[in-house]
């Protein structure tokens, strides 16, 4: 596999990129916390379903749009926030916009972006969310809130499973680390790799887009990550939600439920949607998958929230298992990361042609023309 043109399914793109990509990037890019047992079970989550075919039923027609949160979008994938895009491409958080865009869907801009709220409103006109995390200055929601307003974001997303960051071993013996620590071997990695370092060094620093300079003195030889999110406040609770709902009025997700208890308080608060999701296993290790959950958290909040999963998401049938159980759409991080590795804007754009081939590949054998056809009936579950 060289080429993205090679590559016949997301997964291929992970294995392209993880050519392309230093192995302390990709790693950052591909693990989990602690054993990933949870990353592991996101993936087999959805091995726990069979498709029942109906067949004879005019498929000659398939609609994938539906409507989330108000918009109408072409495809029910969306893609999930990831913090410092540019690692992986230059183009970064550009050229995921533009090809979400393209694909006629949502894209969540993280928080700790590498590209700026208003740079990335300004590289495509397709719908956009803004992710938030609580820095411990409650002036930077604020400021959020209204840079998110002006640049026509359409909804908030606080992701809420972050209170500390997860125990991800591969970014600490890789070093990639504050300070970083380099050994011979990670240098010769990233010396193995002339392509991306070139890239890397050419353009400007990556660096939090959308606040100002990190502090400093943290924790000595925390990974990146635990640096860059000791700036975030570990005491936010509920209250700070409500406030945030209220002054944002407009839609507003919470992502990183787990339970049926916390997402009937999130609908307390006046969520208007919630997303179950366990940080694609960089979390909580043996928080439960999406798919797990889905079921019992549709039968105490669906109808008065929008669900929507994400976590191991990799084929059309996934997204069709996840909308059959009563999910409104789905979400996916790591997917458009390593397509975006593996070959820029045109990666992240050939990785949503196949999604939705196989999507209207599947729903055509499945005897389904559009997305309301999907109902619990189709699956059957395997114990
Ligand atoms: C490299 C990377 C960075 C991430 N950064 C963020 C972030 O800044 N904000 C956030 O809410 N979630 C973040 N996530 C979690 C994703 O939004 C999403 O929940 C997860 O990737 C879904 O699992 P999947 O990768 O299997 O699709 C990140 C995930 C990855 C892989
Ligand atoms: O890596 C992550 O999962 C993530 O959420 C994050 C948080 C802060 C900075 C960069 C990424």
């Amino acid at each position: 596999m060289s080429s993205i043109e090679s590559c016949y399914n997301l997964m291929d793109f992970r294995a392209l990129a993880r050519r392309r990509l230093p192995r302390m990037i990709f790693d950052y890019l591909d693990g989990g916390a602690d054993d990933e047992v949870t990353l592991q079970r996101n993936l087999d989550s959805f091995g726990g379903y069979q498709l029942l075919p109906r067949v004879l039923r005019d498929v000659g027609e398939i609609d994938l749009s539906t409507t989330v949160q108000g918009q109408a979008v072409d495809l029910p994938v969306l893609l999930s926030p990831t913090g410092q895009t540019r690692m992986f491409h230059p183009d970064g958080e550009r050229a995921v916009a533009r090809a979400a865009a393209q694909a006629g869907t949502i894209y969540a801009l993280s928080s700790v972006s590498s590209t700026s709220i208003e740079e990335t409103a300004q590289a495509s006109d397709g719908p956009k969310w803004f992710q938030i995390y609580v820095w411990r200055d409650r002036e930077v929601i604020k400021e959020f809130i209204a840079r998110s307003r002006q640049s026509h974001y359409q909804a908030l997303c606080l992701t809420v499973d972050l209170a500390v960051t997860g125990n991800r071993e591969r970014d600490l013996r890789n070093g990639l680390t504050f300070p970083t620590a380099l050994n011979a071997r990670t240098l010769l990695d990233i010396l193995c790799h002339p392509r991306w370092l070139m890239r890397y060094l050419t353009t400007p620093k990556v660096e939090i887009a959308n606040v100002g300079a990190a502090n400093d003195g943290q924790a000595n030889r925390d990974s990146l990550l635990a640096y860059i999110s000791a700036q975030f406040d570990p005491t936010v609770t509920w209250a700070d939600g409500a406030w945030m709902v209220d002054q944002w009025r407009g839609p507003f997700l919470i992502k990183g439920i787990a339970t049926v208890e916390d997402a009937v308080r999130a609908v307390e608060i006046g969520a208007s949607g919630i997303i179950l999701s366990n940080h694609g296993g960089r979390q909580l290790d043996y928080a439960p998958a999406a798919l797990d959950i889905l079921p019992e958290v549709v039968a105490a909040v669906g109808g008065r929230t929008e669900i929507l999963i994400d976590g191991g998401v990799r084929r059309g049938t996934d997204v069709i298992k996840a909308l059959a159980l009563g999910a409104t759409a789905v979400m996916m991080g790591r997917p458009y990361l390593y397509a975006l590795a593996a070959g820029g804007e045109a990666g992240v754009r050939r990785m949503f042609d196949l999604l939705q081939a196989e999507m209207r590949r599947d729903m055509a054998l499945l005897g389904c023309r559009k997305i309301s056809d999907l109902s619990p009936d189709m699956l059957r579950h395997l114990e």
